[in-house]
């Protein structure tokens, strides 16, 4: 089996190379590509490393023919075309715990050079000026210290504050009030939380609705004197704003770690009084670098070794326990759907996936997942497990899922069952003992059939004479049979019949065979 390969093009630890190596991948480092070199080289990769410095762009994902998976070693992924990725079937991960305490302490590190100066003392005393006078500071104790975002880094944030003893209220929609007495903050609106704090540390992320969250008309109800750190994302503060208040003085002092535009070369802020900045240096520390560094290489390695999803971010979580009980049944979902996408005529609207006995007891969203890539095969060849639930929901294809954990005939069964104009349709297929999944049921009649490679399908009616009959056809168009599978509603009734073949059937021959007596359907498939 040939090794994934995976390209690491931003600056890495170099325990995350080892590990990629270690778990039977191929690394290659480089790092500073420009997008076109990028574009040029990413075809021959399975897996791209990166950090913040690489945008993977959707022109770039447009000539990633070979790559299944992004994996970002840090928390924001803004530098990543997600919904390109995703619509390209490449899983898109971080590693969203890896670097919080880091950046966290990087936030305090700012309030506390805020408050004292630092920065400014250091350049005039070492200018030779002992400026002492110059740099009346302020306590952070007592102070009130507002919050915009508590997930995460915003706790992490909140906890060393209050160990300085300073007052915490916290800004953010999704925090419960009991988590909010956990963490030991007052929940506020943000009205509230700009009239009363004396700091403001922001630690959301870039969305619609916190850009420019501290907009100039917010920066104004601000209370005169208030400091404001960003360690979160350039443009959530309006930064041409945030430069005149404070040059008017009513914000005493602002540090920020990141930009609207990185890197930030020519920032109207800098020079501005009591301006503070680093270059995006909340996760830099040799810590929460190998830690995200270990984690990306191992969640990658995971999935394009063992088919594991950690903390993807247009995927459901597949834990490596989990891939290998799970591959067959993926095996066997892919290949339903892409029957009942073969075999269905014209829009299918609805799709449901039910699993019976022990497929029940697994996590169905890779069942289904796969059920939807096979289906929509019909569409796209280059879907996959990634983009098939995105293409299902463009299509507007609604689709449900039903466990039913009692045992029917089979130990385990999935069931696939499409709305067609006809009426629902429906195919089954089940796991023998070694994992070969197997087709039981098709539209209601009985078969037991391997669905793989070429085959041809058959609805006729059950006369003597008719297997016959399409042998020697096959045998006249010099094809040959590997296996032929047979099933019917009732005697005499309405017969079904699955053939593999050796090679593709032709269009004549799919016509010679509507032609036979007795025959409703004919259908070439392709697995
Ligand atoms: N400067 C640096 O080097 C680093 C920056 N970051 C950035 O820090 C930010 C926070 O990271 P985490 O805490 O890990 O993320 P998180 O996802 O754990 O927390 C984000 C919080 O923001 C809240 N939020 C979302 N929309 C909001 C809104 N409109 N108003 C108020 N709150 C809102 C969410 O409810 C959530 O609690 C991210 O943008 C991340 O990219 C993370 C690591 C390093
Ligand atoms: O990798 C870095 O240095 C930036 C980290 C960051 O911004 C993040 O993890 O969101």
């Amino acid at each position: 089996m040939t090794k994934p390969k995976v390209l690491i093009s931003d600056k890495m630890d170099p325990n995350a190379a080892r590990i990629f190596e270690e778990r039977g991948c191929e690394v290659d480092v480089i790092t500073g590509k420009t997008p076109e070199e990028l574009k040029a080289t990413i075809g021959q990769y399975d897996g791209l490393a990166i950090r913040s410095s690489t945008k993977v762009t959707a022109d770039i994902l447009e000539a990633a023919d070979n790559l299944k998976v992004i994996g970002r070693a840090g928390i924001g992924v803004d530098n990543v075309d997600i919904p390109a990725a995703s619509a390209k079937g490449v899983v898109v991960m971080n590693t969203p715990f890896g670097n919080s305490i880091t950046t966290a302490e990087h936030a305090i590190a700012l309030i506390m050079a805020l408050a004292r100066q630092i920065p400014a003392a250091n350049a005039r005393t070492q200018a030779g000026e002992w400026p002492k006078s110059d740099f009346m500071g302020v306590e952070v104790t007592g102070k009130v210290l507002g919050l915009i975002g508590a997930g995460n880094i915003g706790a992490i944030v909140a906890s060393r504050a209050l160990g300085l003893r300073m007052k915490v209220v916290a800004y953010d929609p999704f925090l419960t009030p009991e988590r909010a007495i956990e963490l030991g903050v007052e929940k506020v609106d943000l009205g509230e939380l700009l009239e009363r704090a004396d700091f403001i540390t922001l630690h959301t992320p870039l969305t619609d609705e916190t850009r420019n969250i501290l907009s100039r008309e917010r920066l104004a109800q601000t209370k005169p004197g208030v400091r404001i750190v960003n360690c979160a994302r350039g443009g959530l503060v309006d930064e041409a704003a945030l430069k005149d208040m404070l040059e008017s003085g009513h914000v005493a002092g602002a540090a920020l770690d990141v930009f609207a535009q990185e890197p930030a070369k020519d920032s109207p802020l800098f020079g501005a009084p009591n301006f503070i900045c680093t270059p995006h240096l909340g996760a830099s520390t040799t810590e929460a670098q190998v830690n995200v560094a270990l984690q990306v290489a191992e969640q990658m390695s995971d999935y394009l070794v063992d088919g594991g999803v950690t903390n993807a971010l247009n995927m459901p979580s597949l834990s490596a326990e989990e891939a290998p009980k799970l591959k067959p049944y993926m095996a066997l979902a892919e290949n339903l759907g892409s029957l009942v996408g073969q075999l269905a005529h014209g829009d299918l609207p609805k799709i449901s996936v039910e699993t019976e006995g022990a497929a029940a007891d697994l996590n169905q969203k890779p069942i289904v997942g796969a059920v939807l890539a096979g289906l929509m095969k019909r569409y796209s060849q280059s879907v996959n497990m990634v983009n098939a639930p995105y293409l299902a929901k463009e299509r507007g294809i609604e689709v449900r899922e039903i466990r039913n954990s009692q045992r029917g005939v089979y130990q385990t069964l999935v069931r696939v069952t499409v709305a067609t104009s006809q009426g629902d349709r429906s195919v089954a297929g089940t796991l023998f003992g070694n994992g070969q999944p197997r087709l039981v049921e098709i539209f209601g009649i009985g078969i037991e059939a391997e669905l793989a490679g070429e085959m041809l399908y058959i609805v006729n009616d059950d006369v003597p004479g008719f297997i016959g009959r399409v042998g020697s056809l096959m045998g006249e168009h010099g094809i040959n049979i590997g296996t032929f599978h047979l099933g019917r509603r009732a005697t005499g009734g309405e017969a079904v019949m699955l053939l593999s073949v050796d090679q593709k059937i032709p269009q004549d021959v799919i016509e010679a065979a509507c032609a036979l007596d007795g025959v409703k359907v004919v259908r070439g498939l392709s697995f």
